[in-house]
């Protein structure tokens, strides 16, 4: 599992560390790290380190402390380094002591002399920033066309919650110290690739975890020598009507593909999920529907008094529920539903949905906001998003990076319900089977998205996410060979 500490937390865990080690040794090692990463981009990115030109936007605190030790590593490197204080007057004594005896060149930050950097480094702001870039280095940010190096965290965006409200960084490379942050989850897009350089913190377990692509795949059911269609998980699945029939097949397809045992499906849109996937039982109602383990209600079902009642009598089992899009419509009337339930029950609210859901809309802090409803609702929540959040009601939340957007698109969301309620009648945790299902969708996505046969991506949609479901799981579960 990959970690995020919050600012505070990881404030907390370099305490005793400055306490104990001689003062700035922390912070020289954050430096060399980061040095390390930028004359590796150098060569990467220019053939050579010696002669190339790397500009810093320097801040008022420790980041941009980093920024100008990590200058004086590379100019020790040969490289040519400019350092442009944005407050000089709080710059990093020590670390602007260092360069400019190192030879680097110390300016105030203004456009024009900004020159023509292989690489820039953002020491702006680190995890003491608050808000958007303010004016001065908005404007200077605006002129860079070169390649940002992120020292930390990209500034202006939100260290704990990846929110942006102006002008901030968009990042190339993030180097980050200690540990991660909420941000590289969060706010993924901003951040570009994410470096983590030891520098020797012990941390507490963190409430922000990501499963990493082989314990998905370690984790994903597969049939066993024993087992046969019933003992693998059988899940039922109440959605599509006369008006969306297209929610029933997409949801009932994903189901089938994402595990081996069975499916049923129960609703008005029988024949045309027997249509598309001759493999699933059908019955025209939930009540005669036959023994399942698990239930996804809600893609397309409608909100009339019929899909009210079955909703009624799904939430009125003992086994674990999926509740998505009109399922949830319903649920916002009467959340008593879910409220008192002995078995696990799972919202899978985009953020419309969680907005009608609670009253408020998720952001900026979703992370705190999945939280607050998972715990006051007593169940498990999968925020959708580009970063989809998976809350357990005790806080504890799984975050996923699709690493694209290619699933907005209609009816991706049924695609995913499916995928998550057939690993929930398998008997995987509720915030695994939902943590694994986002993986494995927006795997999906990205593999539709492209064609093997040209290079690039194109818009893809739900039906071809489907189609790609057994790629992605395929792939995810090739990493367990791999590793
Ligand atoms: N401690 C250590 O040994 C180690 C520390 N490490 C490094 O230190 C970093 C944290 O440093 P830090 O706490 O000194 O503050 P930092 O994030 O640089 O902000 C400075 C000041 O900026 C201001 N400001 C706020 N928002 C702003 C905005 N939007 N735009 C502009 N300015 C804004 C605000 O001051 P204000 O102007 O509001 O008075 C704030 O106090 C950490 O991320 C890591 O890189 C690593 O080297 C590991 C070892
Ligand atoms: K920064």
């Amino acid at each position: 599992m990959r970690s995020f500490h919050p600012s505070d937390v990881v404030r907390a865990a370099e305490a005793p560390l400055l306490e104990s080690l001689p003062e700035g040794t922390l912070m020289r090692r954050a430096a060399y790290g980061l040095a390390r990463v930028v004359a590796s981009e150098l060569r990467e990115r220019t053939g050579g380190i010696a002669g190339r030109r790397v500009s810093l936007l320097v801040g008022s605190g420790d980041n941009g402390g980093d920024a100008l030790w990590a200058g004086t590593f590379l100019r020790r490197r040969g490289v040519s380094v400019t350092a442009l204080l944005l407050d000089p007057d709080r710059a990093h004594p020590a670390g602007l002591r260092a360069l400019r005896k190192a030879g680097g060149r110390i300016v105030p930050a203004t456009p024009e002399h900004l020159g023509d950097p292989d690489l820039v480094l953002d020491g702006i702001v680190g995890i003491s920033g608050r808000g958007p870039l303010r004016p001065a280095a908005a404007a200077l940010v605006d002129e860079i066309t070169a390649p940002i190096i992120a020292v930390d965290i990209p500034s202006g965006v939100d260290p704990d919650t990846g929110a942006v409200d102006g002008p901030a960084i968009t990042a190339a490379v993030t180097v980050t110290f200690g540990a991660y942050k909420p941000v590289h989850a969060l706010g993924a897009t901003r951040c570009g690739r994410v470096e983590l350089v030891d520098i020797g913190l012990t941390l507490p377990e963190a409430g922000l975890v990501a499963a990493e692509p082989s314990e998905i795949g370690a984790i994903w059911p597969v049939p066993g020598a024993e087992d046969d269609k019933y003992s693998q998980g059988v899940v039922g699945v109440r959605a599509g009507s006369a008006r969306y029939p297209g929610a029933g097949v997409l949801c009932t397809g994903a189901a089938v593909a994402a595990t081996s045992g069975m499916v049923r499906y129960a609703g008005s849109g029988a024949s045309e999920v027997l249509a598309r996937f001759p493999e699933v039982v059908v019955s025209p109602s939930v009540a005669e529907t036959g023994r399942v383990q698990a239930w996804v209600v809600g893609p397309g079902a409608g909100t009339d008094d019929e899909a009210c009642a079955n909703l009624r009598d799904i939430l009125a089992t003992d086994l674990p529920v999926l509740v998505d899009a009109d399922g949830l419509t319903l649920l916002a009337r009467e959340p008593g539903l879910v409220r008192g339930r002995s078995a696990h029950t799972l919202l899978t609210p985009h953020a419309g949905e969680f907005a009608r859901l609670t009253g408020n809309r998720p952001e900026p802090d979703r992370v705190a906001a999945v939280r607050s409803l998972a715990a006051d609702w007593g169940v498990h929540v999968l925020l959708k998003g580009r970063a989809t959040l998976v809350a357990r009601p005790d806080g504890h939340v799984f975050v996923n990076d699709a690493g694209g957007s290619w699933a907005s698109t209609a009816g991706a969301g049924d695609v995913l319900a499916g995928v998550i309620g057939s690993l929930l009648s398998s008997g995987m945790p509720v915030d695994l089977a939902a943590a694994a299902g986002a993986r494995a969708h927006a795997l999906a996505a990205n593999l539709a998205a492209q064609d093997p046969k040209s290079p690039g991506a194109a818009p893809t949609s739900a039906s071809a996410i489907l189609s790609r479901l057994g790629d992605s799981i395929r792939l995810l579960r090739t990493h367990i060979a791999e590793s």
